[in-house]
């Protein structure tokens, strides 16, 4: 099979050596994302677009669902190649793949034509849309608005029966601009935000503040995880986490309430920034925007700013928190952001909004910053692949595999909503609950204590780390659904 790749518009108005290098940078990572698919794929062509080849027809799906999370594609064909031998055998090839739609349609041929031939688009469009009509029974030809367009590429002696079209992510190929570390508190903002520096070719790393709770830890990484392996996997990226718990008490101890929350984010930057250079990252990213919540506002924002001179970009600074949500429910973040159980240590009853520099230097005189340095140096930095195996650390035992039940257990399909709702999980006789694994943990207590259930998760892979992780809170009834 094979697919045309079309690039984002403001890749091909750039200059001849950055648009190549940026081409270079895309065929990198197409193949070394369809590679997880398929080892022999072959990913060609630098100027006007690229083309991937594979000669397992049954992955097309796989292909047309990892092509449309790639950064750097305007759009992408899925295409039947053949030899060109004359317009009438077009007419064949064009039967074969549009003669059911067409029937009892308006419809158009288009023909884009590249080369020497002895016709031209306009004299192929007619002679091939002519013998459609006459063959398949379509009710007209109607050049504006067909009810069904008939697109066909004709390259020199090869010619492209384009069968489907689908739009691709648009943005910049992912690595074709520097690092950034992205400060991820796993909720709608910081979730698009990481997001729209992927998309725009950022090399985005992730950098977690732990404030004291276990469960948000593990909720950040498991959206993390889940963002680069479906828009970013095919570049290696780290994943920090920062133990801030003893920071959150010396400003719970220390400093006034309503300077808390300037202060907390002021420690994250000076950290963030110390920790740049783990991941050789050029710039720090936020999901700020303005007025959302009170340490939000341009004077706060100035005066947490105030504590690097690094550049910390805002993405979403100035959108609203209803495009943040519909953003989130696209990429699918949104699912993770809903149940992520955020720690609320350092709350301000009555938080400033106007922050005063003044006010703050002596708040912060009082804090002793050798508990943000050893913060800092107690920071772990891991690759983001590993970041789910040292959730599931927690157990040493055995987690029991289950092919084929055969007592009263209950499935537990955890797959990501999209997944499990495209295609649901249907065992014969047996119920199957659908919980997905990031709301798993907190809806664990609203189960049955001797029931035994099984996770379900398609490969076996999260499906064991979560079981291991229940197993590991001391939670017996749980084992491995794989059949
Ligand atoms: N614990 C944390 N670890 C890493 N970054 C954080 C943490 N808390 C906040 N941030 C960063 O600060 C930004 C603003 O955080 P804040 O808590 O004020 O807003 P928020 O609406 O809860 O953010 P989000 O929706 O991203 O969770 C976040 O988008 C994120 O970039």
């Amino acid at each position: 099979m094979k697919f045309i790749v079309k690039f984002f518009a403001e890749i091909t108005i750039k200059s001849r050596p950055v648009r190549k290098a940026f081409i270079k940078q895309l065929r990198h990572n197409v193949k070394l994302v369809l590679k997880k698919y398929d080892a022999d794929v072959t990913v060609s062509g630098n100027w006007d677009f690229i083309e991937v080849f594979s000669e397992k027809d049954e992955l097309r799906e796989e292909f047309i669902q990892s092509l449309s999370n790639i950064a750097g594609i305007a759009h992408f064909q899925y295409v039947r190649e053949f030899p060109l031998v004359d317009l009438d055998d077009i007419v064949e090839q064009a039967v074969v793949s549009y003669g059911d739609v067409i029937k009892d349609a308006v419809f158009a041929v288009r023909v884009k034509r590249v080369g020497h031939h002895d016709f031209t688009s306009v004299d192929a469009e007619r002679h091939i849309g002519g013998c459609l009509k006459a063959r398949c029974g379509a009710l007209a030809v109607r050049l504006k608005n067909p009810e069904v367009l008939v697109p066909i590429d004709i390259r020199d002696n090869r010619v492209w029966m384009i069968e489907q079209r689908v739009e691709g992510l648009g943005g910049y190929p992912l690595g074709s601009q520097d690092p950034v570390l992205s400060l991820m508190s796993g909720g709608y903002d910081s979730t698009v935000s990481s997001y729209l520096t992927m998309s725009r070719g950022l090399k985005t790393h992730f950098c977690f503040f732990n404030l004291g709770g276990d469960a948000h830890e593990i909720g950040v990484k498991q959206v993390s995880n889940f963002l680069w392996e479906k828009y970013g996997s095919a570049l290696n990226v780290k994943f920090i986490t920062v133990p801030f718990e003893a920071v959150v008490g010396e400003i719970l101890t220390k400093v006034d309430n309503a300077e808390m929350g300037v202060i907390l984010k002021r420690m994250m930057l000076r950290a963030a920034s110390q920790l740049m250079s783990e991941v050789g990252a050029k710039a720090l990213v936020t999901g700020e925007s303005v007025a959302q919540v009170s340490s939000q506002t341009l004077m706060n924002l100035k005066v947490i700013d105030q504590v690097t001179e690094e550049l910390v970009l805002r993405p979403l600074i100035t959108t609203n928190k209803q495009v943040i949500i519909d953003k989130a429910i696209e990429i699918g973040t949104a699912p993770f952001a809903a149940s992520m159980p955020e720690f609320c240590g350092v709350i301000s009853v009555k938080p400033t909004t106007r922050a005063k520099m003044h006010r703050v230097d002596k708040q912060e005189s009082n804090f002793d910053f050798a508990v943000l340095e050893q913060a800092i140096e107690n920071a772990q930095v891991m690759s983001i692949q590993n970041v789910m195996d040292d959730v599931a650390k927690q157990y040493q035992g055995e987690v029991p595999v289950v092919r084929m039940p055969v007592g009263d257990e209950v499935i537990i399909d955890i797959r990501h909503p999209d997944e499990a709702s495209n295609r649901p999980l249907r065992v014969s006789g047996r119920p199957v609950k659908v919980i997905p694994f990031f709301a798993l943990e907190s809806n664990w207590s609203e189960l049955e204590k001797d029931v035994p259930y099984l996770l379900y998760c398609g490969k076996g892979v999260m499906s064991r780390m979560h079981a291991s992780y229940l197993l590991g809170k001391g939670h017996e009834n749980v084992g491995v659904y794989l059949p």
